[in-house]
């Protein structure tokens, strides 16, 4: 293990093999510290395999290792960027949680890519994703079940998941076999989206529906969940669906290391008879070349009417980074945000999670009023739902009686603790627009009527006064405008505020409704 490098590093000062009396108490002292890192390694190695299960600890965390510790950051190391920043997208918090639990002196996990002692070729492959476990067919539960039903069953489906007896995408991103309909909640903020996601995995072959279907959402709010799920049902369609789910990270590697090895016909080749593709995170998709082959690709299957998924943490329009051209054709299909889970949803993510943990050990008991307790607090995702319920399972196994108050205090770095609430430039702008009923695609577009430029004034204006961010970066968030164009807002915003009473209450209106 890298952590033997560490501990000598701190002796590294020249001198000879470690000979006095006090040199000897100090490696002793370092001998045990190194041991007390490797049990705390060891502990949370066994919870996380516990918590994401063998198939995927295989996947992603059997080439982790502990690289060092120091009183608060503890650093681990994999051999892959691409690995780190899987794991640092996907599970991060769920490791810093486990680690914590352990040790709440830790502050901070680091992903670090170990130096490659193999060549080139060994190391990436590595990188490759095993086969995924596909799940088994799953009843589907509707809007109309009894809850408790629809607990029973998502359990059901989890308890039944196994390596495939019949479909798995062609290639791709591993499937997480969790990741179902069955074990998605439907609320509110997501209904749309996840009828839109049922309706593509039914399909069949070339009846494509609303394409490409673009799903967006801040962090956390189930996007990879329900891509996953239309992955994980498409392939189990009696169709016979030809299905790739990647992210775009994979499919970024997967091109350039195909370029690479001159085989990149081969790959496109692949990729050309699919009736399915879904890309996530497509906000991480760069590079010329390879946004020009993503760009090629998306062309051809949307053209010859086959599905196409996408998920993002932006809407199309907003992903800057991205070759005009794709966001164009991404643009030219159905966008469906999903907002975050009501309380009723989240409760339900909490049941379903205590329903799906009980499999693993029937003697677990969270009260109801805990669950409830935790659903009316920790309100920003099912991440961060997922990370609390995580820390109450741990903390039960050997504080029983958890009280409210204790659980406040556990999960006071989830609940609102206080601190102001970040804002973001999406949620300035879909408040604005909401309240002059404009569209937020709008407030972004080119027009230049009167009542799309006041409100797009005031949205500068708003992002410039309520974040941190720059006046470029601003104007990149709305539309890819100049950042003179933001200038001249915030100043003719601040200017007119300050002769006109109705618009300056306008706009405390607005930042209450941003801030609320
Ligand atoms: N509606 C839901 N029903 C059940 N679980 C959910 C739901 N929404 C979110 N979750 C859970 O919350 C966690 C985070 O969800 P997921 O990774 O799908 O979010 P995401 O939107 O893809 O986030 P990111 O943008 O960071 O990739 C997962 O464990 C997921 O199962």
């Amino acid at each position: 293990m890298q952590m033997n490098t560490m501990t000598t590093g701190g002796l590294d000062n020249g001198d000879a093999a470690p000979q006095t009396f006090g040199s000897i108490r100090l490696e002793v002292g370092e001998a045990k510290a190194e041991m007390k890192q490797s049990i705390l390694f060891e502990r949370v190695s066994a919870r996380l395999k516990a918590q994401v299960g063998p198939d995927v600890y295989a996947s992603w965390f059997a080439r982790l290792k502990l690289h060092s510790v120091s009183k608060s950051v503890v650093r681990l190391s994999v051999p892959t960027t691409f690995l780190k920043s899987w794991i640092n997208n996907r599970y991060l918090d769920l490791i810093t949680g486990l680690f914590q639990a352990e040790d709440p002196e830790i502050l901070k996990i680091e992903v670090l890519v170990r130096t490659a002692t193999r060549h080139g070729t060994k190391a990436l492959d590595e990188a490759v994703a095993p086969e995924p476990a596909a799940p088994t067919q799953m009843r589907r539960p509707t809007s109309a079940q009894p809850a408790g039903q629809a607990v029973q069953q998502a359990v059901s489906a989890v308890a039944a998941a196994r390596p495939a007896s019949f479909g798995s995408p062609l290639f791709g991103s591993p499937l997480d076999s969790r990741f179902t309909f069955d074990t998605f909640v439907e609320g509110s903020s997501n209904r749309v989206a996840l009828a839109a996601a049922k309706t593509i995995a039914e399909a069949g072959q070339g009846a494509v529906r609303f394409n490409p279907l673009f799903i967006h959402s801040t962090v956390g709010l189930g996007k990879t969940h329900l891509l996953q799920a239309v992955a994980n049902a498409a392939v189990q369609n009696p169709r016979a669906l030809r299905v790739v789910y990647l992210t775009a990270e994979y499919f970024m590697w997967r091109f350039a290391t195909a370029i690479r090895d001159n085989d990149a016909l081969t790959l496109k080749d692949s990729l050309r008879n699919i009736d399915l593709l879904i890309i996530d995170d497509m906000q991480f998709l760069q590079g010329k070349m390879i946004q020009h082959e993503f760009c090629h690709l998306l062309n051809m299957l949307l053209d010859s009417a086959k599905q196409v998924v996408v998920a993002a943490d932006r809407a199309p329009w907003e992903l800057e980074s991205l070759d005009p051209r794709v966001r164009s054709r991404l643009q030219g299909g159905v966008a469906i945000e999903f907002d975050a889970p009501d309380y009723e949803m989240r409760l339900e993510i909490l049941k379903r999670r205590l329903a799906v943990a009980r499999l693993e050990d029937p003697s677990l008991d969270i009260p109801a009023e805990l669950l409830q307790h935790v659903a009316r607090n920790v309100t920003a995702s099912g991440r961060e739902l997922e990370g609390a319920f995580n820390q109450l399972v741990f903390r039960r196994s050997f504080e029983p009686n958890l009280s409210i108050e204790r659980v406040d205090e556990l999960l006071a770095h989830l609940v609102g603790s206080g601190e102001p609430r970040r804002v973001r430039i999406e949620d300035i702008q879909r408040i604005v627009a909401r309240h002059y009923n404009v569209s937020r695609q709008e407030l972004v577009s080119n027009r230049r009527t009167r009542v799309i430029v006041k409100p797009r004034q005031i949205a500068m204006y708003l992002s410039k006064t309520l974040t941190p961010r720059s006046f470029p970066e601003i104007g990149r968030r709305f539309g890819g405008r100049d950042h003179t164009t933001v200038l001249h807002a915030v100043r003719k915003i601040e200017e007119l505020i300050s002769g006109d009473t109705k618009l300056s209450h306008e706009v405390e209106l607005l930042k209450r409704l941003i801030n609320e």
